[in-house]
């Protein structure tokens, strides 16, 4: 039996918002530029809603200028991507993202691919996936970005690490296991179809879970010892009425076996949006320097 360390990532983006709050202050200073961020929203979607008014205040606490774009749910597509050229040629806008999900009419994928990749600090475009992939400078996604500065700071160096991340999603499984590529982790990506998926995450020095599915990670596939991040956000009844929400690991199991693990809220969704200030400072940093 292990006792499990409880990863802070609360506390952790706390300190990360701090240091880039610093930073933004002096890259201002010396060049007169204020990085901005561009947050376009389609919809009334609540859950998007409140990440989009913790972007935009946490925006404006790191010093950054703050610019949202609220469009109704029945916004043409065409219209979005009018308006997301807009901000492309806007000097004052370093960083556009586009909340997700769109409504089921608006094609995501032509709407990523509008955006600037230089002010793409959601990094999802393909010229900044491709970019990760082959080993060259990239806006990286900020959740998969998130997820290694914890592993960094709870283990040091990652290399040699076996690392198993469970879900293949754009967004998340398949750049974070680029990103633990680009740290010397043996990676394996796995997903709902894995067979004898169990075993697979038994490999594990590092087990994340991106799958999207409440709890479906138990204890007994941890492997004493384990680095356990959990990605998701699951909204489930509780049973006497009301919702909680769990992640795809489950987290009262993994207790006593996994050598640490992240909770859920608390854990990494507080890291994505620390990780999109700083790659909107990175993108005003280099957009100053190529002007
Ligand atoms: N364009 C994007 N869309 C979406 C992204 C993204 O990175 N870019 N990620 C998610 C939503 N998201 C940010 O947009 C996000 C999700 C969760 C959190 C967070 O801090 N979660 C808290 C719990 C919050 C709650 O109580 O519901 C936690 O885990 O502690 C921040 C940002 C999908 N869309």
């Amino acid at each position: 039996m292990v006792e499990t360390r409880l990863i802070d990532g609360k506390a952790f983006a706390e300190g990360l918002r701090g240091r880039i709050a610093t930073e933004v202050a002096a890259f201002e200073a010396a060049t007169g530029v204020k990085p901005g961020l561009a947050v376009v929203l389609v919809g009334e979607d609540p859950a998007s809603a409140v990440y989009v008014r913790n972007k935009g205040k946490q925006t404006l606490e790191a010093g950054m200028a703050s610019i949202e774009h609220k469009l109704p749910a029945d916004t043409a597509q065409d219209v979005v991507l009018a308006l997301v050229r807009t901000l492309n040629a806007d000097p004052t806008v370093h960083g556009i993202l586009v909340q997700l999900p769109l409504p089921a009419h608006i094609d995501a994928q032509a709407v990523l691919a509008t955006i600037d990749p230089a002010k793409d600090v959601d990094g999802f475009h393909v010229v900044n996936a491709g970019r990760l992939a082959v080993g060259l400078e990239a806006l990286v996604p900020c959740t998969p970005l998130g997820c290694v500065l914890l592993l960094k700071d709870q283990l040091g160096s990652l290399a040699g690490l076996e690392a198993v991340v469970v879900g293949r999603s754009n967004i998340v499984g398949k750049p974070l296991a680029q990103l633990l590529l680009r740290e010397d982790c043996t990676v394996t990506i796995a997903h709902s179809r894995t067979r004898d998926l169990a075993d697979v995450c038994r490999r594990a020095d590092i087990l994340i879970g991106a799958v999207g599915r409440p709890e479906m990670i138990r204890g007994v596939w941890i492997k004493p010892g384990a680095t356990v991040i959990d990605v998701g956000i699951n909204r489930v009844e509780k049973p006497g009425g009301g919702t909680r929400l769990v992640g795809d690991i489950a987290f009262d199991e993994a207790q006593g076996i996994a050598g640490a693990i992240t909770p859920v809220p608390g854990g990494v969704g507080p890291m994505t949006i620390a990780c999109l200030l700083q790659n909107t400072l990175t993108a005003a940093k280099r957009l100053v320097d190529a002007a």
